[in-house]
């Protein structure tokens, strides 16, 4: 049975959240304890909301069930309008192109026998684009993401980590999304090439009406690209707000607590990251292939 159920949540489409999660709880198997629990937020166009959490509070769960990978508990996800909290295989594939996802380990999931134009077309050829204008799109994501031509021809062993998170997220623009999921997208990265994705992704939301999810533990990271902040503990969200107003003065005691376990506690090593983002920022992103 088909459950696609048109969610009217406004009249005007525009006033209509990108993304909408609705006291959304998950439980792994029967019986287990809720991994997430009844959590509400939502997503504005063009808007990138981060969320924030110790490990196992919950944050990769809630980001898989939006991608359809785990199944909800109880609860609604509504997209542009559209419940898509629990659709049937042929109506989530209708999703694909408009709900993208960047995990930690593009390595993984690239294979490592076909050119990585390859992987970058897939998502087109499912969605019925013709060839031609596929080649087309492959080569201006990968533009897009300051990949040299004729990347599309080299095989994921290839590229350095930091090129392959780009390969990663020219993957997951090339449909032209309307949200993209970044789970842990720049943890695995050496700083300054974190510093360099960042600032990439930043700089790809100014050019499109694109929201991001931007689940990560590092509270500096989401502080550089998140307008908005959910801070997770347990499967619960225990404070969300205007990212720098959390920051400033968080509320509950676990923000504070997990803001003194940031990995960079120190003001003046924040201020040095901060910079060296703001300075990337500023000069142009050189093709790094
Ligand atoms: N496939 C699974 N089966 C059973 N329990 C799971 C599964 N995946 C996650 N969990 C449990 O759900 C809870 C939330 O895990 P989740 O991975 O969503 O947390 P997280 O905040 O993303 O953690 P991390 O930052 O370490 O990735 C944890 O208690 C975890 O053990």
């Amino acid at each position: 049975m088909s459950t696609v159920e048109p969610v009217v949540t406004s009249p005007d489409a525009a006033a209509t959240p990108l993304l909408e999660v609705r006291n959304l709880s998950i439980r792994y198997g029967r019986k287990g304890p809720l991994a997430v629990d009844d959590v509400s937020f939502t997503i504005g166009r063009g808007e990138t909301l981060g969320l924030i959490g110790e490990s196992g509070s919950g944050k990769t769960t809630i980001g898989r069930a939006i991608l359809g990978l785990v199944p909800v508990t109880s609860g609604r996800i509504i997209f542009e309008g559209r419940d898509i909290t629990r659709l049937s295989a042929a109506d989530r594939r209708t999703l694909q192109g408009d709900l993208r996802a960047v995990f930690q380990d593009p390595f993984s999931s690239l294979d490592p026998r076909k050119p990585i134009g390859d992987a970058l077309s897939a998502p087109l050829r499912v969605a019925g684009v013709p060839r031609a204008d596929r080649t087309f799109r492959v080569q201006a994501a990968l533009d897009s993401v300051g990949l040299a031509p004729g990347s599309e021809e080299r095989y994921p062993r290839q590229f350095s980590g930091g090129q392959r998170q780009r390969v990663a997220i020219a993957r997951a623009l090339v449909t032209d999304p309307r949200l993209v999921v970044c789970d842990e997208a720049v943890s695995a990265l050496d700083l300054s090439t974190q510093a360099q994705v960042l600032n990439l992704l930043s700089d790809l939301r100014a050019g499109a009406d694109l929201g991001y999810l931007f689940i990560a533990h590092d509270m500096a990271v989401v502080e550089f690209l998140a307008q908005r902040v959910v801070v997770l503990n347990r499967g619960r969200v225990v404070e969300q707000g205007e990212t720098r107003e959390v920051m400033r003065n968080p509320q509950a005691h676990y923000t504070r607590v997990l803001m003194a376990a940031s990995p960079v506690p120190d003001p003046d090593e924040q201020a040095r990251r901060r910079q060296a983002w703001q300075q990337l920022k500023a000069s142009a992103s050189a093709p790094v292939a």
